[in-house]
């Protein structure tokens, strides 16, 4: 693969790359550049992380030497699991499940965990001379890379340390690729200012684009807020299971959460049925989206590409319960795999049973 096909791929998807020049670079310095994401390994999959998973398939395919942080110290430090270590391990686990059914199988990443990362003195060093570069004020307003409000990050120190360990992650791996979703760019951009100041590598920040809850955007951010603010305040969360669409779930209840979704007519921003469509069916290879209807309705349509899909749409000439019907079928399918994986593999079966009882929420 040349540099042009690798940076193809690498930027397929995304809804900002800092900068597509240096991710050039890199790739024309590199064969095999070190990339990573960081997860909270703290309950069960939603589709919203299948749009990071689908772009960490890519970026191994593009060459890069990926490690997957399962940030399991973040996630006792952001009250998940009611913090117990214990569970939260095993939420690792049964997400490596769900990465290699969906075409990231261990072989082809590795997995690192925090506590690993935070037994070595070496990455406190690392903390404490990131820490001197940086304003209480600075990482206050980082907090919404952990699902925070500022005002939050006060309720234990702890989390006034986990943007400065989300930095450290990235300066202890020497990574010259960082990916997360929107909502973690403040972590991103913090980064790079500090490897300026200190002379670290600088890395090359990825953000996916974050599917809406279910819910719809809610109208709680006031004027002014930026993109990663809207995005975490608006996102399908697990720590909030009404707004999201499971990996594990059965048809129909896929189905039935889709038909009571958020979708006003030829509204698009912030829409979770299209962003579905987006960021995921249409992201796989060869996908059309079949709207069957009767004939006076206009009869059953194929669509071919998403701007079609979307236009359609605005236009008034796809109703929002056909697009949600067809929507349903279309992601059904494209979990069907996951959930067969899950449902033959007894080890995944007793860890879902396990995390769906244990208490997700914070
Ligand atoms: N709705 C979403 N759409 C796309 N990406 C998402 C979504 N939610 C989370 N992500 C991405 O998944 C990664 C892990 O995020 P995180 O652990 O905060 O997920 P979450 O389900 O929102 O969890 P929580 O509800 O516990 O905050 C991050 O890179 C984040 O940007
Ligand atoms: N802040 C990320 C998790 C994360 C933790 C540590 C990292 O180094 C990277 C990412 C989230 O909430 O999803």
């Amino acid at each position: 693969m040349n540099v042009d096909e690798r940076l193809r791929l690498a930027i397929r998807n995304t809804s900002e790359v800092v900068t597509v020049e240096e991710l050039r670079k890199v790739f024309e310095e590199k064969e095999k550049p070190r990339g990573y994401l960081g997860f909270e390994p703290s309950g069960l999959v939603h589709v919203g992380w299948l749009v990071w998973m689908f772009k960490v398939r890519d970026l191994v395919e593009a060459g890069v030497d990926f490690y997957l942080l399962e940030a399991t110290w973040h996630a006792y430090i952001n009250d998940k699991l009611g913090g117990s270590l214990e569970l939260i391990r095993k939420a690792a686990r049964y997400t490596r499940i769900v990465l290699d059914a969906i075409g990231v199988p261990e072989g082809r990443v590795k997995y690192v965990d925090a506590e690993e990362l935070a037994s070595d003195k070496d990455y406190w060093g690392l903390l404490l001379r990131a820490a001197k570069q940086v304003s209480l004020a600075r990482v206050k307003r980082a907090l919404t890379i952990m699902g925070r409000r500022v005002d939050e990050g006060e309720t234990d120190f702890s989390k006034l340390i986990y943007p400065l360990m989300q930095v450290t992650d990235i300066f202890y791996l020497d990574l010259d690729i960082a990916v997360g979703g929107t909502d973690q760019r403040k972590a991103h951009m913090l980064t790079r200012d500090i490897a300026e100041k200190l002379g670290l590598k600088k890395p090359v920040a990825i953000h996916t684009p974050i599917i809406t809850g279910l819910q719809g955007p809610g109208g709680r951010m006031g004027a002014g807020a930026e993109i990663d603010e809207i995005a975490a305040e608006a996102k399908m969360s697990k720590s909030k299971p009404e707004t999201a669409i499971f990996v594990h779930e059965e048809a129909e209840a896929v189905e039935a959460k889709i038909m009571k979704a958020y979708c006003p007519p030829r509204i698009t921003e912030l829409n979770p049925v299209l962003e579905i469509n987006k960021y995921l069916l249409f992201q796989q290879q060869g996908f059309t989206l079949v709207i069957e209807r009767p004939e006076k309705y206009g009869g059953t349509i194929t669509v071919e590409d998403y701007p079609t899909l979307e236009r359609l749409y605005v236009e008034g000439r796809i109703h929002p319960l056909d697009l949600k019907k067809a929507t349903a079928s279309a992601l059904n399918k494209l979990l069907d795999n996951v959930r067969r994986r899950i449902s033959s593999d007894p080890d995944a079966r007793s860890l879902l049973e396990e995390l769906k009882t244990a208490r997700v929420t914070r």
